[in-house]
């Protein structure tokens, strides 16, 4: 059922205009810098936009000068690592075609090393829920934020995308392994699921 909406939802973000595209990544820019939890330095990581995802070059141009921006690396298990990722650094192929930095092994960083993560949605509800490609990456690398440790942030993560993304409550089924964002930003709707690191909601 999760791959049939899947198919239905990722069709639905690769048939946007270009108009529409721009005026997306520019929203979402504003609303991502101005999230109550955006950080002034440190480690942020965004991802490098395929299959019609809603591009962050516009976020990445306003960054706080002492942040520097990071993207996501497969690593070992189905998880994920990040590279620094700086307009025009060399970049290569991973095996899903999608561009990562050209990285040396001693300078990748850990989830934990991140102030916040913007994760790319295939589809999420009015909960908060959140759907991705599938390979359930996101959810590994960042299980520590769900039972049984329950890590509070930082990282701080906020889903990303399209508003014709959103479907009802209960569409999806929400599985045990989820990891809920603790925001969405799509280019009309700042979804704020938790915005302190000391107040859990459900
Ligand atoms: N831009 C971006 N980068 C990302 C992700 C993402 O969703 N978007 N990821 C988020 O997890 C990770 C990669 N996860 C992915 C999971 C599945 C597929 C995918 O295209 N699967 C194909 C068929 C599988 C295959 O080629 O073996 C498909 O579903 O058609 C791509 C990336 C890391 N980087
Ligand atoms: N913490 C985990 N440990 C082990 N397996 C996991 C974990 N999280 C997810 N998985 C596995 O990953 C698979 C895909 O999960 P799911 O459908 O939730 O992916 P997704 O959130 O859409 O993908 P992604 O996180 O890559 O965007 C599931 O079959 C699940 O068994």
């Amino acid at each position: 059922m999760r791959q049939e909406l899947r198919a239905e939802l990722r069709e639905r973000r690769r048939s946007l205009s270009p108009t529409e595209r721009i005026r997306a990544a520019n929203d979402v820019a504003a609303s991502l810098l101005s999230l109550p939890f955006a950080p002034q330095s440190g480690y942020v990581a965004g991802y490098w936009s395929t299959d019609g995802e809603l591009a962050l070059h516009a976020w990445l141009l306003g960054l706080p000068s002492n942040v520097i921006p990071c993207l996501p690396v497969l690593a070992p298990g189905k998880t994920l690592r990040f590279a620094p990722y700086f307009a025009g650094d060399p970049l290569q192929h991973n095996r899903f075609g999608i561009p990562e930095p050209v990285y040396s092994e001693s300078s990748l960083l850990t989830a934990q090393d991140m102030q916040l993560v913007v994760m790319p949605l295939v589809g999420f509800d009015d909960e908060g829920n959140r759907l991705g490609m599938g390979g359930g990456f996101y959810d590994r690398t960042f299980a520590f934020r769900t039972a049984p440790d329950n890590a509070p942030p930082p990282p701080w993560l906020v889903g990303v995308g399209y508003d014709v993304q959103a479907v009802s409550v209960g569409t999806f089924n929400v599985e045990p392994w989820d990891v809920r964002p603790d925001a969405i930003c799509t280019p009309t709707r700042q979804l704020l699921v938790r915005s302190t690191a000391n107040s859990f909601s459900h």
